[in-house]
């Protein structure tokens, strides 16, 4: 299932336009605007043993990646968009190009009206860059002074890069760490310099390329919280790749999922949710649980509580999963505590781990 990027808004889930191309004149001019975008990455076939790297030299025969494969989509200003896939998918590749890194191999990508790998310094002012696996900040020197060669690189005006640092300072809470050299940093106050960095010069777009891999729930959060303040307060656009799905979770309300090069879904995470996981789950604790177990099996239960489809024992919990849209909450919840003695009980949305693995168990297998 694949959506261009102009019936995305409307309907997530209709078939891709063949060619891509916008069709809407009154719609918004897009801050973000990818059409066809293609990587191919070329590697000379390597032959072995003896005279092997002669014929490698001779031959001339190379290895073709297709690292993205016609990728199609629009952002617009203030979004906050995860793009995910499974490792290889092409993500990095994707950032890489719109940030100007890469050029690609055919397609074209419009960042506010530049061609990033065209117009690179032009580009770089308009855009934050974080790498989670590599530090853009000066290893050897005090956080704080990394910021200021970055305010004199990007002309930061005197009044903003104050305002800006204090700001980050506190929401990011660097205070206790300014002064230290990043090497002694750890990773949790590096990334938060990292990010820091990034925003200091004020820019429009913010790539996050797994910011949070290796931080732990603390450090998670903090990051978390400080990416969505820059969206809701200066409208910030984003673009996160992330593993981490408690990231896209609490961040992104917009979704593009990639594989093999190719985007899967472009959406919003509730449709996402609705079409492959339709469901919600009533958990309950019951006093009498060992009796539930003895006399009534997964089958009966469902069967004793209408609309119910599926009973998991899960532990010392009961698992009763339903449709919302064909049995009403408090119907399953009623029919629950007119039989039983419950402890507790909570509402459970599917998880956004297992609607994307649920999606990639279903694609159409590598040709
Ligand atoms: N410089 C390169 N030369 C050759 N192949 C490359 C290069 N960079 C990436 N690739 C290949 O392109 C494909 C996409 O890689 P990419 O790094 O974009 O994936 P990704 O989705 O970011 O993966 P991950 O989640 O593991 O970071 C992979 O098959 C990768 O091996």
């Amino acid at each position: 299932m694949v959506t261009s990027p102009e019936q995305r808004s409307t309907a997530a889930v209709q078939p891709a336009a063949a060619d891509g191309a916008s069709g809407a004149s009154a719609e918004p001019i897009p801050l973000i605007r990818v059409r066809d975008l293609r990587k191919e990455f070329r590697r000379p076939k390597r032959h072995h043993g003896f005279l092997g790297g002669l014929r490698t030299l001779v031959t001339r025969q190379y290895t073709v990646t297709q690292a993205v494969a016609g990728v199609s989509f629009d952002i617009a200003e203030g979004e906050l968009v995860g793009y995910l896939g499974p490792n290889g998918a092409g993500k990095s590749t994707t950032i890489k190009m719109l940030t100007g890194i890469l050029v690609p191999t055919s397609g074209t990508v419009e960042v506010a009206g530049v061609t990033p790998w065209r117009e690179r310094e032009r580009n770089a002012r308009q855009i934050g860059v974080v790498f989670g696996q590599r530090s853009q900040l000066w290893w050897d020197l005090p956080l704080i002074d990394s910021f200021k060669l970055i305010g004199k690189l990007y002309d930061i005006p005197r009044e903003t890069y104050h305002a800006n640092l204090e700001r980050f300072t506190e929401l990011l809470g660097m205070a206790d760490f300014l002064d230290t050299p990043v090497r002694q940093l750890s990773l949790g106050q590096r990334m938060r310099g990292d990010l820091a960095a990034a925003m200091l010069y004020n820019p429009r777009i913010l790539y996050l390329d797994e910011p949070t891999i290796g931080l732990d729930v603390v450090a998670k959060e903090r990051m978390r919280s400080f990416v969505a303040e820059l969206n809701r307060q200066d409208r910030t656009t984003v673009i996160l790749t992330t593993h981490d799905l408690d990231d896209v979770e609490r961040l992104c309300s917009r979704i593009v999922l990639i594989d093999r090069g190719r985007v899967l879904y472009d959406g919003d995470v509730a449709a996402l949710k609705a079409r492959y996981a339709p469901y919600r789950e009533l958990v309950v604790q019951v006093a009498d649980q060992g009796s539930v177990q003895e006399t009534a099996t997964a089958h009966e239960l469902s069967a004793l509580v209408p609309g119910v489809d599926q009973v998991r024992f899960d532990g010392s919990k009961v698992r009763l999963r339903f449709n919302p849209e064909r049995v009403q909450v408090a119907d399953v919840v009623a029919a629950v505590l007119e039989r039983h003695r419950v402890l507790d009980l909570a509402i459970v949305e599917p998880n956004l781990e297992d609607v994307i693995h649920q999606i990639y168990d279903e694609r159409p297998t590598a040709a």
